[in-house]
């Protein structure tokens, strides 16, 4: 099957305004169409054209500059309305004829890759698909600046582009359509006056249309949030041996057991893993640095204290903790039955929800230190989110 796109770029942007049309406006440093056109080319395409103004081609030409992908063509002239565009456009595709055409509007520079590919696997003779969002507001008719009627909101959806049919079907459709008053909004429309299917397939509300200035806002925001968010990941490893005495402290919750652990601390080999896995996703060091085994007043210490200052760390940084998993590593004692109780606690010390800790456990098949029983280990992750409004 071959897959050709066509993006429409020929309008002028006059709700938004600004020196050029919005499609050569600038978001994060590059224009929107030139996001709109990578976005397709992302995607297993075999062709991608673009429709524009004759009068913009400089402006086309520097919007492409970085783009040097062969299965873009070189672009056609659009039309007054978006149908014209798009009936321009399908024209200038005829002699390859592709099997299927997907038409996106340039104005959508956040379209997913996946998206189009998603929408072509739904073509097939006499049917198309679009992308497309369920509304979920409540709808009203207003006059006069005054709320005047509802209106039914069930089984109404709002279009996106991508819109993809099979390429023979949505050109003959076009073209019965040239002279129609008013044109229609878009390829969905003219493909069910042809009598096609067309398949609703849900598109993320990230794929808005920059329309007016809050838009252009709005996407400055997304960008700012993504190249900002500094995602990080830390792990912690611990050892404790096994010593006299009738219990072990195990991420926070005292279990009654055959022996104790031996540690300058109160040997809580799961916060201390934690708290090295924080440290570490900061890149702070370890439990040592910030608590040293030199200092007696450590001695004995209860391991919230450390987990709680490393949880402090990663306040102090302007972040947020994302999730921590914790692996304990012991034949005895059991620890299902105790694992609810310390994603509890843990939480309940990082001021985390308790969805976002995870317990487990594993015996080392009687191999090891810790098959003999000699003592226990907990290994640790922790996510931490820096900036992007983390
Ligand atoms: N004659 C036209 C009109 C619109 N479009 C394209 O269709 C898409 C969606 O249209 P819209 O958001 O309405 O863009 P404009 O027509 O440019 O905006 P405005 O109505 O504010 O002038 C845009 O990528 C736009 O460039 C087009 O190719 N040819
Ligand atoms: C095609 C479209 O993006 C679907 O939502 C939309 O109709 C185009 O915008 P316009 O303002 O109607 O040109």
């Amino acid at each position: 099957m071959t897959t050709a796109v066509v993006i429409v770029a020929a309008g002028q942007g006059l709700r938004l305004g600004g020196p050029v049309p919005k499609q050569y406006q600038t978001l994060g440093g590059r224009a929107i169409l030139a996001r709109s056109v990578s976005a397709a080319l992302g995607a297993r395409i075999d062709r991608v054209l673009v429709a524009i103004d004759g009068q913009a081609r400089p402006l086309y030409d520097a919007a492409m500059a970085g783009i040097g992908d062969p299965r873009l063509a070189p672009p056609v002239t659009g039309g007054a309305s978006r149908a014209e565009t798009v009936c321009r456009a399908l024209a200038a595709l005829e002699p390859e004829a592709p099997d299927v055409v997907l038409v996106h509007d340039a104005a959508r520079p956040f379209a997913p890759p996946a998206l189009f590919e998603a929408l072509a696997a739904e073509c097939r003779p006499g049917q198309g698909a679009i992308a497309a969002e369920p509304v979920v507001d409540a709808l009203w008719h207003g006059a006069g600046g005054l709320a005047d009627s509802p209106r039914p909101r069930d089984g109404l959806w709002r279009a996106q582009t991508p819109q993809a049919f099979p390429f023979a079907e949505l050109l003959a459709a076009h073209r019965a359509q040239a002279e129609a008053d008013p044109p229609a909004l878009d390829d969905a429309e003219v493909a069910r006056r042809a009598g096609l299917a067309v398949r609703l397939v849900p598109g993320p509300a990230e794929n808005f249309k920059i329309t007016a200035p809050a838009d252009m806002a709005r996407a400055e925001r997304m960008l700012a949030g993504e190249t900002a968010m500094d995602i990080r990941m830390g792990h912690g490893f611990d050892v404790h041996v096994f010593c006299e005495g009738d219990h072990v402290t195990l991420c926070g919750v005292r279990l009654p057991h055959s022996h104790g652990l031996r540690g300058h601390s109160d040997a809580d080999v799961g916060l201390h893993a934690l708290a090295d896995a924080l440290y570490g996703a900061l890149g702070e060091g370890d439990i040592g640095t910030h608590f040293p085994p030199s200092e007696p007043q450590w001695k004995g210490a209860e391991s919230h204290i450390f987990l709680a200052h490393a949880g402090g760390r990663v306040a102090a940084r302007g972040g947020r903790i994302a999730n921590l998993d914790v692996t304990l590593l012991c034949e005895r004692p059991k620890i299902g039955p105790h694992a609810a109780a310390m994603r509890a606690r843990i939480g309940e010390i990082l001021g985390l929800d308790a969805g976002r800790v995870s317990i487990k456990a594993t015996t080392m098949e009687r191999m090891g230190f810790v098959g003999r029983e000699e003592g226990m280990g907990a290994i640790a992750t922790a996510t931490v989110i820096l900036g992007g409004g983390a």
